[in-house]
């Protein structure tokens, strides 16, 4: 993967490798991150993956020898200005329970020496605008996230990072949740890079995706590559019939790997315009067929499409 420095990525990192004690794994794996300014960037993986650690590096919560670049600059070089352009919300927000939306921006506006002057303006922008003087223990999962959005926002960050944004919130939170990024993203101009372990979700709301498995990065590119890809690996389906087993030599006939699964037949295909063919290679035989199903892709089957894929990845 090349790093190129014209333009510079908003964010970007070479090699980056962490591990948390000397003969530990490691967790963070030769990960070269590029992230294109005004872009939402996806950053999916598996619980465990290495999301959370990779952002701790990128904020200079942990220490590495490595290059973390932001802005095009070295982040050990001028932690303090290029932090103070980077709005982050790392898992659920510190939140005084006893203290109101407004109050609680205030604390960290004193903390930071930045004005009470844009507070209303950025309650506003999260949908929080007439929920200001509120005391946040009576606010919900959804509204406490956003009210961590709008604290991340302050000093008009011109990078947000989000780690997991959508965790814990009820459907309708992580509509607003994804409608706000969007906001964030269209109106205001922010770059947005966010955590998640969802390929729904990244597809829904982000233009660009970095997919990592055991800290190493199995794929990066836009949406619309990912899509590409996604439709060119191959669609899982599931048969039954009232002879699976002579099915499954048929299929195997055919060239087609197929395996048992209870009642039912699993085979992978090319693409859904094979299934009419499938359909009567096994009527012809006849075999009676009481139902097929073609499922949709989970991102397990596109990390294992992606992890045997020579083109793609690392
Ligand atoms: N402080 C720590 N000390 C030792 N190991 C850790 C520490 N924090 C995380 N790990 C390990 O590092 C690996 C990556 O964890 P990390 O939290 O970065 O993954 P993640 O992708 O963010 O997962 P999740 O979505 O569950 O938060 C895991 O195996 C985890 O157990």
């Amino acid at each position: 993967m090349n790093i190129s420095s014209k333009p510079p990525f908003f964010m970007e990192t070479s090699n980056l490798s962490y591990r948390y004690s000397a003969k530990g794994p490691a967790v963070v794996d030769n990960l070269s991150l590029q992230v294109p300014e005004k872009s939402i960037y996806g950053f999916l993986g598996h619980n465990g993956a290495g999301k959370t650690t990779t952002i701790r590096l990128l904020l200079g919560l942990l220490n590495t020898v490595y290059p973390v670049k932001l802005f095009g600059q070295e982040l050990k070089q001028n932690a303090q200005g290029i932090l103070s352009r980077v709005g982050a919300l790392i898992e659920h927000p510190s939140l005084y329970g006893n203290l109101t939306a407004a109050e609680n921006m205030q604390v960290i506006c004193r903390y930071r020496r930045l004005s009470f002057g844009g507070i209303p303006g950025i309650l506003e922008t999260v949908g929080l605008g007439k929920h200001a003087n509120r005391k946040t223990k009576d606010f919900s999962t959804g509204m406490k996230q956003r009210l961590g959005l709008a604290i991340a926002l302050l000093g008009d960050p011109e990078l947000i990072i989000l780690d997991e944004p959508t965790n814990g919130l009820d459907p309708q939170g992580i509509l607003e949740m994804r409608e706000l990024i969007k906001k964030l993203n269209q109106e205001k101009g922010k770059t947005i890079f966010l955590s998640s372990h969802l390929l729904a979700e990244v597809e829904k709301v982000c233009t660009h995706v970095g997919i990592i498995r055991q800290g190493r990065m199995l794929f990066q590119g836009s949406v619309t590559q990912l899509t590409e890809l996604y439709k060119s690996s191959q669609v899982p389906v599931l048969i039954e019939t009232d002879d699976n087993e002579g099915t499954r030599k048929l299929l195997e006939q055919h060239g087609f790997e197929c395996r048992i699964e209870g009642l039912q037949l699993l085979t992978y295909l090319s693409s859904r315009s094979a299934i009419p063919a499938l359909i009567d290679q096994i009527r012809n035989s006849g075999i009676g067929i009481y139902q097929i199903k073609a499922e949709s892709k989970n991102l397990e089957e596109l990390f294992f499409s992606l992890h045997n894929d020579p083109n793609s990845g690392t």
